[in-house]
């Protein structure tokens, strides 16, 4: 008798044989990797190694020249229309004198939900203020953004992923020039975020305290180099081939 077919379930993001060039360079070769819902996944590399290529391919911002991205069973196009996906950028590619406050940030997650003529609704607000008070910022909901700490920065980004009821959250280095006390902040809010079923891709170069947030992690440099539990993927003669260099700081042989 044929064994029955058990339904897979759907993963939050499905990266097949991904391929972006800048002009002659190739920054993403042929990745390919598979993210379940409920999981944090951390996304390590070195300078240059294509982390930031890869949020911006799963956002649209950037043109593979070659294959696919699935985001919870949808194109890019159609997730982005149902608002399933958020970044937080790194914090060199805001403008932080932009003119807008922390409340207005966390609105822009709901102008996906809005027809171009359509008022911003009680419920819109509600969301919003929801948001503000689950990252802890609702003392500073009308504060300009450039006027935060970088780690209160990061949390009006995460909140702008609550209000819009992201299913994924992309998280391009949140801990950079942040304290840890911060740190740990929006490490529990991404706890409580994934508990809940959301899914994030988190980049950071602070080796020592993925084991403590990601259930995975990915090595990256232009392909994926290993795709594993952390504790195994921060193996040293994995960080060998990831960085170029082994834990005795002889060049690896990726480098010869
Ligand atoms: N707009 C661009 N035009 C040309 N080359 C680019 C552009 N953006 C990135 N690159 C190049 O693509 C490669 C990958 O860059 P990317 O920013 O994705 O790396 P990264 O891993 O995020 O680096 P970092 O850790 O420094 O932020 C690098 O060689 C970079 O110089």
């Amino acid at each position: 008798m044929p064994t029955p077919e058990v339904p897979q379930p759907v993963p939050a993001l499905d990266i097949a044989g991904l391929t972006v060039r800048y002009g002659p360079v190739v920054a993403l070769d042929d990745v390919s990797m598979t993210v379940h819902p409920g999981r944090i996944c951390g996304l390590i590399g070195m300078n240059g190694s294509g982390k930031s290529t890869l949020f911006k391919s799963i956002m649209g911002l950037a043109r593979p020249t070659a294959g696919r991205v699935t985001i919870a069973g949808h194109t890019i196009a159609q997730a982005r229309a149902r608002g399933l996906v958020s970044y937080v950028p790194q914090a060199e590619n805001v403008d932080w004198e932009f003119p807008i406050s922390v409340r207005e940030v966390a609105m822009t997650g709901r102008y996906g939900r809005q027809n171009l003529f359509r008022r911003i609704t009680s419920r819109d607000r509600t969301a919003v203020d929801d948001a503000l008070e689950r990252v802890g910022l609702t003392d500073l909901a009308d504060r300009q953004i450039g006027r935060l700490s970088g780690g209160q920065r990061k949390r009006a980004f995460v909140a702008r992923g609550i209000a819009q009821g992201a299913e994924i959250l992309l998280l391009d280095e949140p801990f950079a020039g942040v304290d840890k006390r911060s740190e740990a902040t929006i490490i529990d809010l991404l706890r409580e975020l994934t508990a809940a079923g959301r899914t994030v891709l988190i980049s950071t170069h602070d080796l020592s305290t993925l084991p403590s947030f990601a259930s995975e992690a990915v090595l990256l440099m232009q392909r994926v180099l290993v795709h594993d539990t952390p504790e195994e993927a921060l193996r040293p003669e994995n960080l060998a081939l990831a960085f170029g260099v082994d834990v005795t700081g002889r060049d690896a042989e990726v480098n010869r």
